[in-house]
Parts: structure tokens; sequence; C-alpha cells
């Protein structure tokens, strides 16, 4: 079995257990309620089972098998993912939000739409329904949205989606389980966070991002407001709206998605140009969503060289001389700034996988955090 057929096997069990409404055992039929019927849950489930996985079939391919493997790797995935789009979009049921759902508060809000936490009026069972217009959204995007959801819920820190999707008159709605806030809500201005907990951050996303990678899907809005937490300590967090989410070589027109996290080779974009999605471009705003956390505000407004902040970092990069190191960057130890420089490697070819972080974990990455340890270990 390959790697994370297993967890996607689970996730075909787990949506049986879910309280179903209406459903016929083994039938096709979905109840005009909102819950997707045993078997469509399943059958979702299979298709995204036989996603390829990246890092397992690199084992057995040799140098020039290396862009057959890519190609075939990215079809196979779109076609899976078409498939689920059109099983999904047949058996979506219309109903009146109200009939079946207590609305019980607003959880959050984006560009596309809304979260709210409601109460499914039969079952009791609470969940945070997201609320796309349909005057705004595309049923299509929708549908990507929620499949793409769907089949990446099986890992600990990405957001579990639940088999309930449906329409009503204005919005595409679908559900997932419930966050306490983003990680948006916990930064401290100008401060950041504590050391221990940026890494605790650092370490779980980069295994959410290396899950997706692995499957070929770039997220391409890793951001504050898309981390969703579940203890204030950041124990537990979550990555969460695949909105902008598409499978590697699509491509993508200048600024879609939030600027500050946007890498050079997309700021750089011309307007009638386009860029091939790669997971390089969730690299480098995971990396800027570390220096964000840490700090409690971003490293440069825009990655173009008429951004003075950002234009002092291509210096240091270029010359690599640590003399040239900006401010704002001193604050961190050598070996966080090692992390950093390969997380923002200029040139997108170079930059880290995700998980790499992971070999700084047990360094200290701010420096006060050193002074920190050391008063620590005086008292
Ligand atoms: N499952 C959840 N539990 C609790 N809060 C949530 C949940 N999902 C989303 N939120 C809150 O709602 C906000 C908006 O959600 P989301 O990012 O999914 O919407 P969006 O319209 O796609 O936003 P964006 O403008 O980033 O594209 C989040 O930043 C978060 O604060």
């Amino acid at each position: 079995m390959e790697a994370g057929t297993a967890d996607f096997a689970r996730e075909a069990e787990s949506s049986q257990t879910f309280p179903l409404a209406g459903a016929t055992a083994g039938g096709n039929e979905v109840s005009p309620g909102s819950h997707l019927d045993v078997q469509m849950s399943m059958q979702l489930s299979v298709l995204a089972c036989r996603s390829v996985d990246k890092t397992n079939l690199s084992k057995y391919k040799t140098p020039s098998q290396d862009q057959n493997i890519d190609e075939m790797d990215e079809n196979e995935n779109e076609e899976i993912l078409k498939g689920m789009m059109n099983l999904m979009s047949r058996r979506m049921p219309y109903i009146k939000l109200k009939d079946q759902y207590n609305v019980l508060k607003r959880l959050g809000s984006g560009t596309y739409g809304s979260v709210v936490l409601a109460e499914h009026k039969l079952q009791g069972k609470v969940m945070a329904l997201k609320l796309m217009k349909k005057k705004t959204t595309k049923k299509e995007n929708f549908l990507m949205e929620y499949c793409v959801s769907l089949c990446l819920s099986s890992h600990p820190n990405i957001i579990k989606t639940l088999p309930v999707a449906f329409e009503t008159d204005r919005y595409f709605l679908f559900a997932q389980e419930q966050a306490i806030g983003d990680l948006h809500s916990i930064i401290v201005p100008q401060d950041g966070l504590p050391d221990i907990i940026v890494k605790r951050c650092a370490m779980q996303l980069a295994e959410a991002l290396d899950f997706m990678h692995s499957k070929a899907l770039v997220h391409r809005d890793v951001k504050l407001d898309n981390i969703l937490i579940f203890d204030q300590d950041c124990h537990h967090i979550k990555l969460a709206d695949f909105g902008l989410t598409r499978l590697e070589g699509f491509h993508i027109s200048p600024l879609k998605g939030t600027v500050p996290y946007s890498p050079p080779e997309l700021c750089t974009l011309e307007e009638t140009d386009t860029l091939e999605l790669d997971s390089s471009l969730d690299i480098w705003a995971f990396g800027i969503l570390l220096f964000c956390i840490s700090t409690g505000y971003f490293p440069w407004e825009t990655a173009i060289c008429q951004d003075s902040d950002y234009e002092k970092f291509v210096v240091w990069q270029t010359t690599g001389n640590y003399q040239k190191i900006p401010s704002e960057w001193k604050q961190f130890t050598w070996r966080a700034l090692d992390m950093f420089q390969k997380l923002l490697a200029i040139n997108a070819m170079t930059r880290s996988p995700a998980i790499e972080v992971q070999k700084y974990l047990s360094d200290p990455w701010k420096i006060n955090s050193l002074k920190d340890n050391s008063n620590l270990q005086d008292n």
C-alpha cells in the first residue's frame, strides 16, 4: 500500500460513522438532508486512495523517467479530482439552511464568503459551515475546494472536512470541524510568539505542507488567517482554506494570493504572463509566515527590488556577506538564518522542502531566547 493510502482508507471508514441523514444502506440516494450517503463517501475516498504519491514513486524511477512520471502523476491526480467533482456535482442536495441547521455564530469571514458555527437540528452535531456566495463563486471552484479539502483531511495537521456539502438559494456550503481561532488572532504585533510556540507551529505546518506537496497539490494561500488553532499554545494547529489550491503545473496569473507572502517570481510576473505552479511557492510563504510569527511583523511588503526592505535582503543573499544582514534579521541565531535562507531562496529551484525545518527544531531561533535560556540556567 502506498504511503497515504492507509490514511485515506481510514477516512473512508470514518465517513461511514458520521451521522447520515436518511441515507439508505448501500443505496445511492441522498436524502433531502445535507449528508453524503455511505456509498458516495466511499467512492470519494477510493478515488482519493488512488492518488499517486510522489515520494513513493521516486523510489522506483530512474533519472530518465523523471519527466514521464511527473506528467503521469499530475495527469492521474487531475483525473481523480475531476472524477470526484463530477460525482459531487450530481449528488449535491439542495436545502433550506434554516430547515436543517441552527446557525449559532459567525466564526470568521474572508474574500469568498464566511464561516459559521451551526448545529444540525436532527442530529445535534455542531460543525463549522463554510458558506460561499453563488453570486461570486463558480460551482466548479466550490467543488474543487470541497474535494481537495476532503482528500487531504486525513492528515492530523489539515482541517478535517466532513462529508457534508449542499447548496441553498444563495450559497454553496460544506462542513468542517470547528477550531477555536486562527494564528492571526494570537500573534502579538511587533513581538511575535515565543520560540517554543513558533517551532511547534513550524513542525506541524511542515508536515501538512509536505503531505500536500507529496500529492502534487500546492496550497497557494499559506498565511496566518489560514492556520487554524485548537488551543492557545498551538499544541495542535491545522492548515485550512484550500480555495486556491491547484495541482503542480497549473498556470497562475500575477497577484493571486496574498502579496506579502508572494515569492519574487510571482511578484515580478508581467500582467500577461503566467507562472507554472510549483510547491516552492508555498515554501516561500511558509518562510514568511515563520518570520511573522517570530517577530510580529512582515520582513517586507512586496518581494520586488523597489521595496527597500526586500532589496536589503537580496543584497545580503546575493553577496553572501554577513556584514550586510539587514537589522530585522539580526534578532535570529545563525542556525535560524541558515533555515530562513533555505526557505526563502530567491531562486525557486533551490528552495528546500518544508520538512527541512525539522533539522532546526533543537536549536534556538531567536537571540533573545538564547538569553532567556541562559537566565534559566543561571537561576
Ligand atoms: N473550521 C473553522 N473553525 C473555526 N474558524 C474557522 C474555520 N474555518 C474558517 N474559520 C475562520 O474563518 C476565517 C475565514 O475562513 P476561510 O479562510 O476558509 O475563508 P475564505 O473566504 O476562503 O478566506 P480568504 O479570504 O483567506 O480566501 C478564517 O480566517 C478563520 O478565522
